[in-house]
């Protein structure tokens, strides 16, 4: 496809083109002021003869859903348009709502809508006052004041005076969102109504379930009811479904991602209880959008908390396959974990906070404090299986990110495994981390340079005895993330943990992504890169690959080459 039209927007004359990778636009008057937006980065598009960006957001009428592999265009009449349209003569005004990368710090400003804060108003990048964009993306969203790269939208009004040229253009933008394979058209919504500050149904009303509204994603919701909830929906999606977004905390996402496995188990007729045999991957991708008290598997995986940020991942179609610790106690398979497994302290202030439920997020300060003066530690002994060629190593000093060297190469090659380890102790914590674990709480997470699908854990085990040893573990591992460095602290990066109690002694619990394990004899074995999430990993402020400013001579190359 190639389209190109001399349009108004803004007030200002551009010349904007359309094809199969792009969208760009060009003003007249300023031709070095090019700006670019691939077409996955565009949420949607709708008519409005009033020519404003702000206009009947709420009103839009989508078309009806078309499954991704079969790409259809529906009649013109049946895309989106905003209710000024409607039974009127066609306008002269095309709304366009694209994503765009924020810095961080930059999540305030004005052009709000649906009563958010905005990203700021135009984006005239580099070229200063030729911008043509208008912020129009929720701020805070969950995410409250957390770092990371953050994803807003913006808006921008074409106008023609020809209304079949509007008419075309908007056919020709939803041909080709349709046409992406890696776009979601249907997906099943999972809301947690109890989980965090018990905001995540209204998170999701307010600020999610409009923007899969105007990139004409359907949905069919399910608020749980009870614990399990969320397992028998992850397991029951049905055929045609594109993925599954759980909103809640790690919790919900523990489950959701388990019924997932098993209905992969169940279709590739795979007993989930057989340790001996690789796990299958789960078809669907699932999405994250948070909504709990830590959200450590959102933040673990894109890098921030942002509920917006985590939508637009969805709406972007974007996909990483993350490792998955298939947890067995006894010969069963009890639970996966997507962020960490811990017994002895964490397990025992998991016990603790659950009784405390009524006081929100806070309840785990509280239990936190209670189990630091109750000094507990726990005998038992680890039998661990360390890779044959360790991909990384726990004292590396880079960190997984959306374009990890480490995860790529986990995913072409077959990790083979290595030797057995054996260690027998008296710990505080023994805790086995499969992503870094960061969140608002822990920003360099349990365990910082850990990767999202190398097929391994990071074991972590501090030794027992003072409560300055756990003080030290945890105030190190909260603010300067080098816990490691500590003499009773010890790290192994390995493929599967094996815990075994001492028989007569106290016994603590296990704590799985948030969920308790009351049996304390455990098996776990990670699976590389098992679960597929809508999201792209960690990216850092430094990466240039989706900024949509570029020079004239680079966009021109694009067109022509269609
Ligand atoms: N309607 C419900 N009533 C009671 N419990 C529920 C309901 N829906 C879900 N649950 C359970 O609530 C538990 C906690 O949910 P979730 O993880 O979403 O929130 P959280 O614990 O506050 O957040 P985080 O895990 O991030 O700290 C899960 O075990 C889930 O099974």
């Amino acid at each position: 496809m190639h389209l190109q039209g001399n349009f108004q927007i803004f007030k200002k004359r551009y010349k904007v083109t359309l094809t199969d990778e792009c969208l760009t636009w060009l003003p007249e008057e300023k031709p070095e002021c090019c700006r670019r937006v691939p077409i996955n980065q565009i949420v949607g598009s709708w008519l409005c003869p009033r020519g404003s960006t702000s206009c009947c957001s709420h009103d839009i009428t989508t078309q009806p859903t078309t499954h991704a592999h079969t790409p259809c265009v529906p009649s013109p009449l049946a895309l989106p348009q905003c209710k000024h349209t409607l039974g009127k003569r066609w306008g002269a005004g095309l709304t366009l709502e694209y994503c765009e990368r924020v810095s961080e710090g930059r999540g305030s400003g004005s052009g709000a809508t649906e009563g958010c804060t905005g990203t700021g108003g135009g984006s005239g990048g580099s070229c200063g006052g030729g911008g043509s964009g208008e912020g129009t993306g929720c701020n805070g969203g969950g995410g409250g004041g957390d770092d990371g790269v953050k994803w807003r939208t913006k808006r921008m009004v074409l106008e023609h005076n020809a209304s079949d040229v509007i008419l075309a253009w908007h056919h020709s933008i939803w041909a080709l969102l349709n046409g992406l394979p890696s776009r979601p058209r249907r997906l099943v919504v999972v809301v947690n109504p109890v989980g965090g500050r018990r905001r995540a149904l209204a998170t999701y009303k307010n600020k999610v379930a409009p923007l899969l509204h105007r990139a004409a994603i359907a949905t069919s919701l399910t608020v749980t009811e009870y614990q399990g909830h969320g397992r028998e929906v992850g397991e029951g999606v049905g055929e045609g479904v594109d993925g599954v977004v759980a909103v809640g905390g790690d919790g919900l996402v523990n489950e959701v991602v388990l019924g997932l496995l098993l209905r992969s188990c169940r279709l590739h007729h795979h007993d989930p209880h057989d340790h001996t045999r690789p796990l299958p991957s789960t078809k669907l991708r699932l999405g994250i959008i948070p909504g709990g008290s830590t959200d450590a598997t959102c933040h673990g995986t894109h890098g921030t908390s942002d509920v917006i940020t985590a939508a637009l991942h969805i709406i972007m179609g974007d996909s990483r396959s993350v490792d998955l610790a298939a947890v067995y106690s006894g010969d069963k398979l009890q639970s996966v974990a997507t962020t960490m497994v811990s017994y002895g302290y964490f397990g025992d202030l998991l016990r603790t906070s659950e009784r405390w439920r009524c006081l929100g997020p806070t309840r785990y300060l509280v239990a936190g404090l209670l189990q630091f003066f109750r000094n507990r530690s726990y005998e038992g002994s680890l039998k661990v299986l360390t890779p044959a060629t360790p991909l990384s190593h726990t004292y590396d000093i880079d960190k997984c990110n959306h374009d990890c060297g480490v995860c790529d190469n986990a995913a072409s090659s077959t990790s083979k495994p290595g030797e057995w380890l054996q260690f027998n102790g008296r710990w505080s914590i023994v805790t086995s981390a499969v992503m870094s674990c960061a969140c608002r709480l822990t920003p360099h997470g349990i365990s910082p340079t850990a990767h999202l699908g190398d097929g391994c854990t990071d074991l972590i085990l501090v030794s027992g005895g003072s409560r300055w040893r756990v003080l030290t573990y945890l105030l190190r591992t909260a603010y300067t993330g080098d816990a490691a460095r500590l003499n009773h602290v010890n790290m192994h990066r390995v493929q599967e943990v094996h815990f075994t109690p001492k028989v007569n002694k106290p016994k603590s619990s296990w704590n799985c992504d948030g969920e308790q394990l009351l049996e304390p004899t455990l098996r776990l074995k990670v699976h590389c890169q098992r679960l597929r999430l809508f999201s792209r990993g960690v990216e850092s402020a430094g990466d240039s690959y989706t900024k949509t400013t570029i020079s004239p001579s680079a966009s021109c190359k694009n067109a022509s080459s269609v």
